[in-house]
């Protein structure tokens, strides 16, 4: 479902060509929860990029649901994006001068996938999903940082992209919301999303159905657990 061959990614940098990563291969099936682990700097946030499509591989190829994203251009890319994938950022990346609902809606509209018939009725059912539609005409900032990153996987979810990639998603959260945030999850994969996290909780990698290791722009270990989700 998601697949990277072969896949390179280096920067310019002022002292030269710095390779980032160095041809990773790997496989991602429809409806797994998979976590992304690895030390600070190994390259998790760039491979996390090369599935989203956010950045571009140097060399390699990265398939999503059958579309070929290393040969889409920047357009293509950003159509192709707002239907097909949810993301969520490590530091949430809502409008702080739109209440929750307006940020929700913005990502319908950008998008055009839902009806505009439907999409504040869907909104009230993200909110309400995520346990936060009593706060939906508040600022972002109104918000404590576990409901910022609620409203972010709500937002995510708007348009009812097959895959929801987070960085970091429970980073910087008290343990029980770390644990609704994993929930939530592990029942969105259960619905059939395909989820990729970037966790630097080990405890919690353990708990998706596949782990792989990323350091120094290398797949070092790939664990594929056999049982069912863990609740
Ligand atoms: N645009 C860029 N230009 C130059 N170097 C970059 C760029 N983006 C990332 N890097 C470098 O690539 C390496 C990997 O970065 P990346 O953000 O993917 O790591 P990470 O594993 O996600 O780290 P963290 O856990 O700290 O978020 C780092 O050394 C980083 O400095």
């Amino acid at each position: 479902m998601i697949e990277l061959r072969g896949v390179k990614k280096s920067y310019q940098t002022s002292s030269g060509e710095y390779p980032v990563l160095k041809g990773v291969n790997l496989e991602f099936n429809a409806g797994e929860f998979a976590s992304i682990i690895g030390k600070s700097g190994s390259g998790k946030t760039t491979l996390l990029n090369m599935i989203t499509g956010i950045d571009r591989p140097s060399d390699g190829e990265v398939w999503v649901n059958g579309s070929p994203l290393h040969k889409m251009s920047e357009s293509q890319m950003a159509r192709w994006r707002g239907s097909n994938m949810g993301i969520v950022f490590q530091f949430f990346q809502l409008l702080p001068t739109l209440s929750i609902m307006e940020n929700l809606l913005l990502a319908m509209d950008f998008c055009g996938k839902i009806p505009i018939s439907e999409r504040k009725e869907r909104a009230e059912y993200l909110l309400n999903l995520v346990g936060l539609l009593d706060h939906a005409d508040k600022l972002p900032l109104a918000l404590s940082g576990g409901q910022q990153q609620r409203v972010a996987i709500a937002r995510a979810l708007a348009n009812d992209p097959p895959v929801l990639i987070a960085d970091e998603p429970t980073g910087n959260l008290d343990s029980k919301t770390a644990e609704s945030i994993f929930e939530l999850f592990t029942r969105l994969a259960e619905q059939g999303k395909t989820i990729i996290i970037v966790t630097h909780d080990d405890s919690l990698a353990k708990r998706t159905q596949s782990t792989t290791m990323i350091a120094d722009g290398m797949i070092v270990a790939e664990k594929r657990a056999s049982i069912p989700l863990a609740a």
